[in-house]
């Protein structure tokens, strides 16, 4: 089976008036579809910039990038927003929906690129709120929710023109334990659920034991987290 996203060999580095600053060095990853990979590491180790180059948002100085099997390095920059807009979604910390629209027209959004008829957008979008559990939520503007069911409602967004990769930074940031832990779970079943391949930075070692595999980046190198056991007896943010 094809990997729906690899990295081969990827460096990034950064020029800065200190020097170079080697952000990433020779990551080699794999990422199946269906699967979900949590990525630990220490401030400043690299996490960013591996979503940033994950999300088609930094290009690497070295090494190679497949996205559905596809040279990303081919691409112009239209083609990568293309790209970006059609196969990546992005969950981030701070939720970002827009505070006028209904749960249903934000999570609608994304379908623009399709052009598809409003109906079918919006029907397509309300499937998608049903899918994480907000079937009765559909017509609640964002200041009506709770935390936990507005990273829900970006979750579906996120979803919803059924993308190859989701990229989730910091996703349970802001929520407390317990909606970390059923967000976290949400993410897992949307991924094994025949879902896209599932990449969640996180702080949190608790909540990146929910993942397949737990990577962590140190000094921009990528290791493979062996000893879950431990990962999850350390306190939280630990
Ligand atoms: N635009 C830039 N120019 C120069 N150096 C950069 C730039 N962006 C990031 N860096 C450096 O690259 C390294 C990796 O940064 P990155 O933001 O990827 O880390 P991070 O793990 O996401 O950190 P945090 O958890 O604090 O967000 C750091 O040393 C950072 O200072």
């Amino acid at each position: 089976m094809t990997a729906a996203v690899t990295l081969e060999g990827v460096c990034r580095t950064y020029e800065s008036p200190a020097g170079p600053v080697d952000a990433l060095s020779e990551v080699n990853l794999s990422v199946a579809a269906g699967e979900i990979v949590a990525i630990i590491g220490p401030s400043g180790s690299g996490k960013s910039t591996l979503l940033n180059t994950l999300g088609l948002l930094d290009r690497p100085t070295s090494g190679r990038y497949l996205l559905g099997g596809q040279d990303t390095a081919r691409l112009s920059e239209a083609e990568r927003t293309r790209v970006r807009a059609h196969r990546i979604g992005f969950v981030f910390q701070a939720f970002h929906l827009i505070g006028h629209k209904t749960a249903v027209a934000n999570v609608a959004l994304p379908l623009l690129y399709n052009r598809g008829p409003r109906r079918e957008r919006h029907r397509i979008a309300r499937e998608t709120l049903h899918r994480v559990g907000l079937g009765h939520r559909l017509h609640a503007v964002p200041r009506t929710l709770s935390g936990g069911e507005k990273q829900r409602v970006a979750i579906a967004r996120a979803i919803v023109h059924r993308p190859l990769l989701l990229l989730c930074d910091e996703p349970t940031g802001n929520l407390d334990t317990e909606m970390s832990g059923t967000v976290m779970a949400m993410l897992a079943d949307l991924a094994h659920d025949g879902g896209p391949a599932v990449v969640v930075v996180t702080h949190d070692l608790a909540i990146a034991g929910a993942a397949d595999r737990v990577l962590r980046v140190r000094d921009g190198r990528l290791g493979e987290v062996t000893d879950r056991q431990a990962l999850a007896e350390r306190p939280p943010h630990g």
